[in-house]
């Protein structure tokens, strides 16, 4: 399995299945898509800003419900196998990416898998096992939360930076060397933990970046 990034802005993530695991992959998807979720009933669970639709489709069903949403993504969390198994092939005959979130292994084309995520401003670290052992990915996601604090304010100083010396017309071989020690720098991740402090970390890097382009003066 290959890691992506996609864009959910505009699109529809339908959902059948309104226990905890729909829940939690509709609220995930909502922070962006426009969510739908199918179900007989609705676990008392935070499901983001979805739109609810009580109802408990048979697998013939599973067609028509695809064709009134046209989704983006299709997610099965139902707690009923047939229906999850009409849900993953209806959606590969229409092209659509599906999500089976009661499989692990023996997926199919088109399949995704939802990963463990740290989200830090513009950063995003995904976590998977491919499907081995989401336990693991829960497991790594929280230890990789240390690691990942302050990586959203370095992300957006680094990137003002690099966009600033791209106008000054800075050497791209420089350029490339200076913006990496910044993005590298120990005093800038520290102002960034925690709280994170954006003028220290502005501070930091800029200072680690002139120090590089006069360095290659000498
Ligand atoms: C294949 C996948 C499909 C998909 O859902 O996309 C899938 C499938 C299954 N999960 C199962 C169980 C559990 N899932 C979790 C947790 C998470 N599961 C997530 C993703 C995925 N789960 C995809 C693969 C991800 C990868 O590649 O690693 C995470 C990462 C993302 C998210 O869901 O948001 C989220 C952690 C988020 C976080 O904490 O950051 C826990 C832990 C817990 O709840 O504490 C358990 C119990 C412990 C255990 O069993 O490991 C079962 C068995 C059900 C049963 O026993 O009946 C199946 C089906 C099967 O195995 O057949
Ligand atoms: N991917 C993951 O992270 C995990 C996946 N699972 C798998 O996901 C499935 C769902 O897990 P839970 O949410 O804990 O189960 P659950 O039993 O709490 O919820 C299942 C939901 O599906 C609904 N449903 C049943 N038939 C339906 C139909 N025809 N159309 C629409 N909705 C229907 C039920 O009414 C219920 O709301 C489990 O069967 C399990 O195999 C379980 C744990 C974690």
């Amino acid at each position: 399995m290959i890691p992506l990034v996609h864009d959910f802005d505009g699109e529809v993530v339908l959902v059948f299945g309104g226990g905890a695991v729909g829940a939690r992959k509709a609220r995930r998807f909502a922070r962006e898509a426009r969510v739908v979720v199918v179900s007989p009933d609705f676990a008392d669970a935070d499901f983001g800003a979805s739109e609810f639709v009580r109802a408990a489709p048979d697998p013939d069903d599973v067609g028509a419900w695809l064709d009134a949403a046209a989704p983006a993504l299709v997610v099965a969390a139902t707690d009923d196998d047939a229906l999850n198994a009409a849900v993953a092939s209806v959606a590969r005959e229409r092209g659509i990416l599906v999500n089976r979130a009661d499989r692990s292994g023996e997926r199919e084309s088109g399949s995704v898998v939802v990963p463990a995520t740290v989200d830090d401003g513009p950063v995003t670290v995904a976590v998977t096992t491919s499907g081995t052992s989401p336990a693991v990915s829960r497991h790594l996601r929280r230890e990789l939360e240390s690691v990942v604090d302050g990586a959203g304010v370095v992300a957006t100083v680094v990137g003002d930076l690099r966009g600033e010396l791209k106008e000054r017309g800075v050497d791209p071989e420089r350029r490339r060397e200076a913006i990496r020690a910044a993005a590298a720098d120990r005093v800038v991740w520290s102002a960034a933990k925690g709280s994170g402090d954006a003028d220290r970390v502005r501070k930091a890097a800029a200072r680690t970046v002139e120090e590089v382009l006069d360095g290659g003066d000498e």
